[in-house]
Parts: C-alpha cells; sequence; structure tokens
C-alpha cells in the first residue's frame, strides 16, 4: 500500500538538498575550510576559550536552552497542525475520487494507439476510421485545440510542453478526453462505444488514471518503428505540417521521453497481455493489411 505522507511534508522533506547541505558539499575548498575554522566553531568544538566558571558553579547556564527548547517546540507543534489544517482544506477542494469508470468497457471499446513519434499512428487510425468506424481521438490534437482555445487557462502551459516534447499532466489529457467522449456517446449513436485513442497513455499515470476513472481499454496497438525512419517521416512532414515540434531539436527531445516514459507504459500492458504489436515500416498499405488481420483475430465480430 502507498504510504499516506502528508503533501506538506513531503514538499519540505523531499527537497534534494537544503541550501546549507549543497554550501559545504559544493563551496570551494577555502570557502569550506573557513567555516570549519571559524572562531565561534572552534570555541563550541574545543572548549578551549572564553572565561572559567566559579567554583560550585556549573560550566553551562542550562536555563536559556530549556527556554530555548519550549519556545521552539511550540512553535513546532503550531507549524504542524497549521500545514495539517491546510492539508485537509486541499483534499475538501480536490475534486471526488470515483468509485467506477464513466463508462463501462461493457458499452465502449477503448484501443489505445500507441507508437514513436511518426511511426503512422494517425495515418493507420485514419484507415480504421473509414472501413470500421471508430471515433478517433488523438490526444496530441486534443491538446493542440486546447492550447488554442482563446478562454483555455492552460494554452500556454501545452504549448511549452509540446515544443520540449513532454507529457502535459495528465489530469489535463485525461479530462478533455473524457470531455470527447463523452460528447460523441451522447450525440453519434451510430458510432457510440468504439474508440481509437490515439498518442495516449504515454505516461503510466496516465494510463492507470484512464483506466480507473474513464474506462478500461481493451488493448494497445502498437506501432513498432525504428528512431531512424520515424524521423526521416517528420522531418519531411514538417515542411508542411506548421507543427511546432517537428523539428530536430524538438524531434530528438520526443524520442527520449518515448523511450524513457512511453516505452514502460507498452511494457506494463505488454506484461498483461494486452498488446497487438504491428511491424510499421512497410508502406501505409502494407502497415494497414498487418493492422487490419491482427485486429480482426483480436475483435473478431466486435471489430
Ligand atoms: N508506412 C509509412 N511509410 C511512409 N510514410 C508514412 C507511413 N505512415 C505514415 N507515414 C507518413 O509519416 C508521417 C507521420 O505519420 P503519422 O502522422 O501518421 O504518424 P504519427 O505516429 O501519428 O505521428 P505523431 O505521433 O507525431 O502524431 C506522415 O507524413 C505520414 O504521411
Ligand atoms: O497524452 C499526451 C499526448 C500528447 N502530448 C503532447 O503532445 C505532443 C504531440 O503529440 P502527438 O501524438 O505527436 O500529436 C507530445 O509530444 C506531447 O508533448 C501529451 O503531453 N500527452
Amino acid at each position: 500500500m502507498a504510504c499516506q505522507i502528508p503533501k506538506f511534508f513531503l514538499r519540505r522533506v523531499c527537497q534534494p538538498s537544503s541550501p546549507f547541505q549543497k554550501l559545504s558539499s559544493q563551496a570551494p575548498r577555502s570557502l569550506r575550510a573557513s567555516i570549519r575554522n571559524s572562531p565561534a566553531r572552534r570555541n563550541y568544538a574545543t572548549g578551549e576559550s572564553g572565561p572559567k566558571p566559579k567554583p560550585g558553579q556549573s560550566p553551562f547556564k542550562i536555563w536559556p536552552f530549556v527556554a530555548i527548547t519550549l519556545v521552539g517546540s511550540g512553535a513546532y507543534m503550531l507549524m504542524v497542525k497549521n500545514r495539517t489544517d491546510m492539508a485537509s482544506t486541499d483534499k475538501q477542494i480536490a475534486a471526488p475520487k470515483k468509485d467506477v469508470p464513466t463508462f463501462s468497457p461493457d458499452d465502449v471499446t477503448v484501443i489505445f494507439v500507441l507508437g514513436g513519434p511518426g511511426a503512422g499512428k494517425g495515418t493507420q487510425c485514419a484507415n480504421l476510421v473509414r472501413d470500421y468506424k471508430f471515433t478517433h481521438l488523438s490526444a496530441g490534437d486534443l491538446l493542440r485545440a486546447e492550447q488554442e482555445r482563446p478562454d483555455s487557462e492552460f494554452g500556454t502551459l501545452i504549448k511549452d510542453y509540446i515544443k520540449d516534447g513532454l507529457i502535459v499532466p495528465m489530469e489535463v489529457t485525461v479530462q478533455l478526453l473524457e470531455n470527447a467522449m463523452m460528447e460523441v456517446v451522447q450525440k453519434d449513436k451510430d458510432r457510440k462505444g468504439k474508440f481509437l485513442i490515439d498518442g495516449f497513455p504515454r505516461k503510466m499515470d496516465q494510463a492507470l488514471k484512464f483506466e480507473e476513472t474513464v474506462c478500461p481499454a481493451k488493448f494497445v496497438l502498437f506501432f513498432d518503428c525504428p528512431e531512424k525512419e520515424m524521423q526521416r517521416r517528420l522531418l519531411e512532414r514538417g515542411k508542411t505540417s506548421g507543427r511546432t515540434d517537428d523539428n530536430a531539436e524538438s524531434i530528438k527531445k520526443r524520442f527520449k521521453v518515448f523511450v524513457e516514459t512511453s516505452m514502460p507504459v507498452v511494457d506494463y500492458f505488454e506484461s498483461q497481455d494486452r498488446v497487438v504489436k504491428v511491424v510499421a515500416t512497410k508502406t501505409p498499405d502494407g502497415v494497414y493489411k498487418e493492422t487490419r488481420g491482427k485486429l480482426e483475430d483480436r475483435l473478431g465480430k466486435n471489430l
């Protein structure tokens, strides 16, 4: 079970190092030496200097220490109480945890579509929409649309994350996906219930959150393509796409995030036998043939 540590405590305790730790370990030797050898330090460390006590008088005056300790403890307890109250207020503000996902997997089919940047996810999703009446929801497209929405409070944040190929905090993306699914389910009776969620989940927290609160997925459709080919495709696409992340520098960052953050998600689903893998190096038609065949095998008449 996860350890329940109050957030304020974590924030304080998990700082990598205090300024003082940094100072003592990273400061130049001369500065460190001058701290070690200061007169104040010598005084407490050796007891060599200072006035001598009278006979029968304790060398230490104890009351100032007792007073400082009592005042200090009182202040600390007050601070802890204050922070605890703040933490419980946070909990009241946070959205209530849902007990069940919004959509049941009995009514709604969700297939996550993953693969590196430029592997051909969008291209193959378009084919599947045409032939099997899936609804295609690209997490990247939804984020780009939200970024452009005039009243969005997340516009700038999304813009910065996308440019650097980073994963936008999951709450934003999961909510955008849930809203889009709800809209389709409520409006379009024909298409209700069959979703290709493209380019998502790219990070474990997204995967867990989505399956817990929105809908458990059937499996991941994974397009496997080497970086060299993906880079070639993206640079070609970059000539006309207008995307701020289809350039050599952003592509490099996106590949790194894909390997370090998104591949563990594929491994997680693989460990549950929930990955359908397609080789994505052939022509678009060749890739589609394999995709179709494997989906028919897996879904049968539900495709
Ligand atoms: N099998 C393929 N062979 C060659 N080019 C392809 C193939 N599939 C897609 N492409 C081209 O590569 C580019 C990237 O394809 P696509 O947009 O489908 O990839 P993606 O995985 O959705 O990318 P991203 O994750 O960046 O959104 C496009 O210009 C597309 O036309
Ligand atoms: O779940 C997601 C999906 C995407 N992003 C960000 O969007 C860009 C572009 O995604 P594409 O799928 O290539 O259109 C991606 O690099 C991320 O920065 C995200 O944050 N979370």
